[in-house]
């Protein structure tokens, strides 16, 4: 599903590669947490994977498709063809919870018709039901990442990318977020997931890939944060 072959990554501006010959390869369904200290390389790792970036050296496939070569025309379908989530939720300010998430389905070109019937249904789903008409600063930040991962999902991605969807919220909100991706993962999602939060990572035990100064340091199943 996701596969990284000897990739290395050094931004233009940087002394050192972020990432150096890292090979990791994730199958369908797994849920996967990247741990370790800032700077190690996680959310290079990320943006690699959504093709933001490109590596120096190396392979790169998710969904199947090799990124590192694609057409750059492509790129957008590609993207969207993933859910992701963020730390800071990158909610439409000007738009309600289900206009956010109807947005995602306008985008590759659903109708208004589908938009009305799954978007109630996606919001019930991550239990915002009734707050469909709220506006993101009417919204905890808790309710916020909800919507958001409501628009990750709404497509049913077969990967989901999470850069420390938990990073903004209180301990109690944030078990909660992990439910609800738990959930997905349990719908036949991929996920990947970078984290400091170590009790969620210890609450969860799934598989904890652990990275240093760009190398992967512990690749563990069922692991702990460590
Ligand atoms: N655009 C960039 N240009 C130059 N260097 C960069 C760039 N983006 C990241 N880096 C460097 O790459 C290294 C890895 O960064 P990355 O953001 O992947 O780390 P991280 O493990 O996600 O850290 P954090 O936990 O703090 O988010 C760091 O040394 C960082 O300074």
């Amino acid at each position: 599903m996701i596969r990284l072959e000897h990739v290395t990554k050094k931004y233009a501006r940087a002394s050192r590669p972020s990432i150096e010959d890292i090979n990791v390869s994730i199958d369908k369904g797994e849920f996967v947490f990247f741990i370790g200290p800032t700077g190690a390389g996680k959310s290079t790792i990320i943006k690699l994977l959504l093709r933001e970036e490109t590596p120096n050296k190396g392979k790169i496939w998710v969904n199947d498709k090799e990124v590192v070569g694609m057409r750059s025309w492509r790129v957008p379908a590609f993207r969207r063809s993933l859910g992701c989530v963020f730390q800071d939720f990158r909610l439409l300010p000007t738009r309600t919870a289900a206009e956010n998430v109807a947005f995602a389905l306008e985008v590759i070109g659903k109708s208004k018709a589908v938009a009305r019937r799954v978007v109630p249904e996606v919001l019930e789903l991550v239990g915002l039901g009734g707050k469909e008409h709220r506006y993101p600063h009417e919204l905890s930040g808790g309710e916020q990442q909800r919507v958001a991962i409501a628009r990750a999902f709404v497509n049913r991605p077969l990967v989901l990318l999470a850069d420390e969807p938990t990073g903004n919220l209180d301990p109690d909100t944030s078990v909660e977020i992990m439910r609800l991706l738990d959930r997905i993962n349990r719908t036949g999602t991929t996920i990947v997931m970078v984290t400091h939060d170590s009790n969620i990572v210890n609450q969860m035990r799934r598989r904890v890939i652990e990275m240093e100064g760009g190398h992967v340091v512990r690749d563990q199943s069922r692991g702990v944060y460590g």
